[in-house]
């Protein structure tokens, strides 16, 4: 009761209505505006179009029709055209309930400036009003919507058929802050009052609320008599309670007091009809109440179950099904539901908006290609529009549900855009790498050391790396990019690594390729002058070099900054680099091995201690000579049958030497010695087979070619040599000498007595000279005794009468001064009994020094 009285002390029509009902009454008169209070001029009343709808300008439509089916498009298009989606939680429903033709509509209208339509007064009282209809009141702050019910206990639709009735009743109090029951003055105390089956019907479906809130329930009573409020009042309360209590009520509720539900407020209303100017004005008053309704302490009842005005249409429709299907209606569960499902459709359309937005596809158009400067910042402000966009339209519903719908949009955006971002961080990697190269090298080209280059550059481009990386970040999403860091780290390290590899691996050709120029051709140098120095004098030449070359490469190295063990490594590969070359070109030189001992041979045997060609003259000791270079040869053989890189000692050359060259000197007289041959072996004594170049059994094969392939050299100069005795021996021997001295003394002192015996002779002499030389008799007996004689039979007589012809022409040519001969000149072109002009003279040389070489071509071959 205590509510009853605080509604009635702040009702209008409380105290002041009784008696004289007039304007200036209420609590809210300071916010009365001069257009509020003066009189409302009443709409004329409008048919409903064919849809339903009263026109585009009066902002209503028919919820519900009259067959319970909810209008769906038409609230749409009514929360459209309303603008109510923007009121959030600021706005009031109101509905009216009463008996049919009661002036419900009239009031509405002059009490919200709606146009409802009004029962033609002269057409008699007949149902105006069929299903829910829904309306904008003009200009009451906050939003207002009303809703006219149609008319109870109406003759349209029979005694018994009141489940529309309780459908509606139920919808307008489950959606409702105030309820206006529109009841006529004379009905209250009366038993059989019109409005108590309604009020019945109010209270049982109540009950059907699971949570229901506090719902003021506004009693307007019609045709006010001039019995005051007051009186009144207590009257209709009293009928009220007693309908409460006639009501049944489940288990928990049975002692529960009407207060619990309702406010309770009431206010009297003169007659439309009888006191219209009166009524306008009450209606006026009465309007006032209604703003700032949901302000604490106003008209509305508690806000606990109100849906956000977004969802306004979606509540309506599931909770007029839900009452459609008999069902429970759990207030509480439907406001979480009707935020689970607003929110979903406002996170929808703010994923459907951002694919479509222009902003972004650039953003991400553009992050395909290159890296985006800002891209963090800029997709940071394009999903901040879109996340305040969900939170402004979404801030009325349900908290729970909101945050939780929102982590979903956040996670959904931000699953959208992520493949974006991964995108710059790619650009941003492959950018940082590129650049990375290029410092990498430039700082290579300057000079710098490799591992302080290398040190510097992956320093100063991974701090670059995470300053990109800093810029792509958004504030919406904590994204890790060390993965990608990671990965950078990867591609440098490794790049890093394939140039140094490259480097290195230059570097190491570099100083083979230094090993190379100083030890092959000064190794076949010392190889092809086999001597017993030769491997001492690789040895060091091998230690110098190899020396040499690792301290260069290893300084060299010290820039790499690599570990001591491969440092190590790389050095004795190297040195064992060097090695190779050696023990390469000894392997090499060892193939030639045949030709370079017949080379050697032939030199020292054709040539003599100054390098000059042999003549064999005769005098020359071949076998010394042939035993010289055959030793010599062999010398090369035994050096290079083996690799001696390491100091060590063997016996191979005494070995060849015993078997090649000793048992040749002692003959067959060793036979039982050749059956253990030496050389019968396929490795050398103390000699490891991968030093042996030449094994014996090779060595022998070889000699045996060597000599096989000099013997022709040998047997040539032997040839020449006999030849050239032959040309020289021109004397007798001795014996015939002392015979024809003994024998020949007579004749020689005869010719002693008989000078004249002398010149004859001595002029025989000369002619037999001359025949000699002009014959050239020692030339024709060079190819043969029978083709000499043949040549000098046909060339003797021309010859001997030239002789004679020319000794004859000498005699008769008389002596002249200018042409007598210089008797020195003629001296010298005088030779071996002929005459030649000075130019047949120096042919004659060279022919001469010819014939003298002819000894020694066959053994310089
Ligand atoms: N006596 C009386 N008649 C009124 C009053 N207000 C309106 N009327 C008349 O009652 C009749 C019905 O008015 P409506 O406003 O259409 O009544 P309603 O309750 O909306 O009617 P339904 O929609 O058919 O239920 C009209 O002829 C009005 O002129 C009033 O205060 N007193």
């Amino acid at each position: 009761m205590a509510m009853l009285d605080r509604s009635l002390s702040v009702s209008p029509f409380s105290s002041s209505a009784a008696g004289h009902a007039g304007p200036g009454l209420g609590v809210h008169r300071e916010r009365v505006s001069v257009e509020d209070l003066r009189p409302y001029q009443r709409p004329r009343p409008i048919s409903p179009s064919p849809s339903g709808e009263m026109g585009d300008d009066c902002c209503s439509t028919q919820l519900i029709d009259g067959d319970g089916v909810f209008n769906v498009a038409g609230i749409e298009s009514f929360m459209k055209t309303a603008k109510l989606a923007e009121c959030g939680l600021s706005y009031a429903m109101v509905s009216i309930m009463g008996p049919q033709s009661s002036g419900k509509s009239t009031l509405l209208n002059y009490l919200f400036h709606t146009n409802f339509r009004e029962m033609d007064a002269l057409r008699g009282r007949s149902q105006t009003t069929k299903g829910i209809w829904l309306a904008r009141c003009a200009n009451i702050e906050p939003s207002t919507l009303v809703m006219d019910l149609e008319g109870t206990d109406g003759r349209e639709r029979g005694e018994d058929d009141t489940a529309f009735e309780k459908q509606s009743a139920l919808f307008a109090l489950a959606i409702s802050d105030i309820v206006l029951i529109n009841m006529w003055c004379h009905d209250i105390g009366r038993e059989q009052a019109a409005n108590k089956p309604l009020l019945k019907t109010v209270f049982q479906v109540m009950m059907r609320l699971f949570s229901p809130r506090k719902t003021t329930l506004l009693f307007v009573i019609r045709d006010k008599t001039k019995t005051p409020l007051e009186n009144l009042e207590p009257v209709l309360r009293e009928d009220i309670q007693k309908i409460w209590d006639s009501v049944p009520k489940p288990q928990a509720h049975t002692e529960t007091p009407l207060s619990e539900f309702f406010n309770v407020e009431v206010v009297a209303l003169s007659s439309y009809e009888e006191k219209e100017e009166l009524f306008k004005e009450q209606v006026a008053t009465l309007r006032q109440r209604f703003f700032h309704s949901i302000a604490p302490g106003g008209l509305a009842g508690d806000r606990r179950g109100v849906v956000p005005a977004s969802g306004f249409s979606f509540s309506a429709q599931q909770i007029w099904k839900v009452i459609k299907e008999n069902k429970d209606l759990d207030l509480p569960a439907h406001k979480v539901m009707v935020a689970t499902v607003r929110c979903e459709e406002i996170a929808d359309d703010k994923l459907v908006y951002i694919r479509a937005d222009e902003e972004w596809l650039q953003l991400e158009e553009a992050v395909q290609l290159d890296i985006v400067p800002g891209f963090g910042k800029k997709l940071t402000a394009i999903l901040d529009k879109y996340l305040s966009g969900y939170d402004m339209e979404a801030i009325y519903f349900d908290e729970v549900v909101r945050t939780a719908k929102r982590q979903q949009l956040e996670s959904k955006l931000l699953e959208m855009v992520h493949p974006a971002y991964q995108s710059m961080l790619g650009h941003l990697r492959s950018k940082t790498l590129d650049d990375f190269k290029e410092a990498f090298h430039k700082a290579l080209e300057r000079g710098e050391g490799f591992a302080v280059a290398a040190r510097a550059c992956i320093q100063s481009f991974v701090l670059k790396f995470e300053k990109g990386c800093e810029d792509a970040a958004i504030e919406q999403a904590k994204w890790d990019p060390s993965k990608v860091r990671d990965k950078l780290r990867r591609d440098i390290d490794a790049y890093v690594a394939s140039v140094r590899a490259a480097r290195l691996s230059e570097l190491s050709a570099q100083y083979e390729g230094q090993l190379n120029t100083a030890l092959i051709e000064p190794v076949e140098a010392l190889l092809d002058a086999a001597s017993d120095d030769t491997w001492p004098a690789i040895r060091k030449l091998l230690q110098r070099e190899t020396k040499s070359a690792i301290s260069g490469f290893s300084s060299s190295l010290s820039a790499f900054d690599i570990d001591q063990a491969t440092t190590d490594k790389m050095l004795a590969k190297l040195e064992e680099y060097a090695r190779n070359v050696v023990e390469s070109k000894a392997k090499e030189e060892a193939g030639r091995v045949l030709i370079r001992m017949k080379d050697r041979f032939a030199t020292l045997f054709s040539r003599d201690s100054d390098s000059m060609p042999r003549v064999w003259t005769g005098k020359e000791d071949i076998r010394a000579i042939t035993k010289t270079a055959r030793s010599a040869s062999l010398k090369l053989l035994s050096v290079m049958a083996a690799i001696r890189l390491d100091d060590e000692t063997d016996n191979i050359e005494n070995t060849l030497s015993l078997a090649l060259v000793d048992t040749a000197k002692s003959g067959n007289a060793n036979r039982s010695i050749q059956s253990s041959d030496p050389l019968a072996s396929s490795s050398w004594e103390e000699v490891q087979p991968t030093k042996t170049l030449i094994t014996p059994v090779q060595c022998k094969s070889l000699w045996r070619q060597f000599k096989a392939e000099t013997e022709y050299t040998v047997t040539q100069a032997i040839s020449a040599q006999e030849a050239n005795k032959r040309s020289n021996n021109w004397l007798p021997p001795p014996w015939a000498i002392v015979a024809i001295l003994v024998l020949g003394f007579n004749e020689f002192m005869t010719l002693l007595r008989n000078p004249l015996y002398l010149a004859v002779i001595f002029v025989a002499f000369l002619v037999g000279k001359a025949i000699w030389v002009q014959l050239d008799i020692s030339g024709e007996f060079r190819n043969g005794a029978l083709p000499g004689l043949l040549s000098l039979s046909t060339k003797f007589l021309p010859t001997v009468m030239n002789i004679l012809k020319r000794l004859a022409d000498e005699g008769q040519r008389p002596a002249a001064p200018e042409t007598r001969r210089n008797p020195e000149l003629d001296s010298k072109s005088f030779r071996n009994g002929v005459y030649h002009n000075s130019t047949s003279d120096a042919s004659s040389n060279i022919s001469s020094s010819e014939s003298g070489a002819e000894y020694s071509s066959p053994l310089t071959q």
